[in-house]
């Protein structure tokens, strides 16, 4: 086992909390709460983790919270998280999550972001873990219903750390949002968008130009476009990675055919991250692990990726400073340097 890809020391910043459901807490709370699953035991949804692309897996993503339904049921779910995560060497996450899917289904939002704050607010003292927020608009849904979403958010302003983009990406291109992205900008908070997942580079060139995003979320399709190659390293625009996602949800084939390497090698700021590690075989540390077996990473590269989670996160200047420090404290100089 590769130690160092979980002793060291990450900010996990493509994390959907949504997505870390374990089937074990599904059942419970199905129970709890008397939602009946369209599958009868664990082992019946397990079978359904057979993913063929994007859709195949939101289709299970989202009948799975059907059983999410109180404050405590939000809590809950990020507590088990952010424990898991310890395990896994997290110090920072900023976690997705998806507030359209459970106002659709009759929760408040007040519900969603209050039982999620709470785990929030109190992960620094419980589990050594600093946590935000990035509340998701789900792009295959309307403008009109992202808009609506934005003004629920107002109050909880200063919850959240910036607003991103996710689900079906393909025939949702970022444009559809700019008009959203420029009032949340307004507001004060930053923004990130999936694109290049499934999509074309042309999706990363929008989220660039019309979203304004801090990062991009996946952005492996990059790499098909030099002249995009070129602008995100010169811009130190960062890249969120989720290698196990892109072999479970079939963007690439195998993890020894990641273009992870590649990216490092275009000195682009990229990140690995877990995405919805549930469904996905593993969680950060695993991710880091498996990517740097089957791509040959060093410790000098696992370093590389520990550091440039915190200089794309959003924590302030002083305290990734201190993170970095402790970045460096975890690898033996003679090892890497
Ligand atoms: O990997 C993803 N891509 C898009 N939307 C998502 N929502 C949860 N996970 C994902
Ligand atoms: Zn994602």
């Amino acid at each position: 086992m590769n130690q160092l890809a979980f002793a060291l020391p990450k900010a996990e910043l493509h994390l959907h909390i949504e997505g870390t459901f374990e089937p074990g807490l599904i059942f419970t709370l199905a129970e709890r709460n008397g939602v009946q699953l369209p599958y009868p035991n664990v082992d019946a949804l397990r079978r359904a983790y057979a993913f063929t692309d994007l859709r195949s897996f939101l289709d299970v993503y989202y009948a799975a919270m059907a059983v999410l339904r109180t404050e405590r049921d939000f809590t809950e779910l990020a507590d088990a998280y952010l424990s898991r995560a310890r395990e896994q060497g997290v110090v920072h996450v900023e976690m997705f999550f998806d507030p359209q899917a459970h106002t659709a289904r009759g929760i408040p939002f007040a519900t969603v972001i209050d039982g999620l704050w709470e785990a929030v607010r109190t992960s620094e003292a419980r589990f050594g873990i600093s946590a935000s927020l990035i509340m998701c608009f789900l792009r295959d849904q309307s403008e009109e219903s992202a808009f609506a979403t934005l003004d629920e958010a107002l109050p909880y302003g200063d919850r959240i750390v910036a607003v991103g983009l996710d689900s079906a990406e393909v025939g949702h291109p970022p444009s559809k949002f700019r008009r959203v992205f420029e009032r949340a900008l307004a507001e004060g908070w930053k923004t990130v968008a999936h694109a290049g997942e499934e999509g074309p580079p042309a999706y990363v060139w929008e989220a660039l130009d019309l979203l304004r995003v801090s990062r991009v979320d996946h952005g492996v399709r990059s790499l098909e476009d030099p002249r995009l190659v070129a602008r995100l390293r010169d811009e130190r625009i960062p890249l969120t990675v989720c290698p196990l996602s892109n072999v479970k949800l079939r963007v690439v084939d195998t993890l020894a055919d990641h273009p992870l390497r590649r990216m490092l090698d275009e000195d682009l700021v990229v990140t690995v991250n877990s995405d919805d590690p549930a469904y996905f075989g593993g969680y950060i540390g695993t991710n880091y692990a498996q990517v740097a077996q089957a791509l040959h990473l060093d410790d000098a590269a696992l370093l590389t990726l520990a550091r440039n989670s915190f200089e794309a996160s959003f924590i302030d200047v002083r305290t990734r400073d201190a993170y970095l420090a402790r970045v460096d404290a975890a690898v033996p100089a003679h090892r890497c340097r």
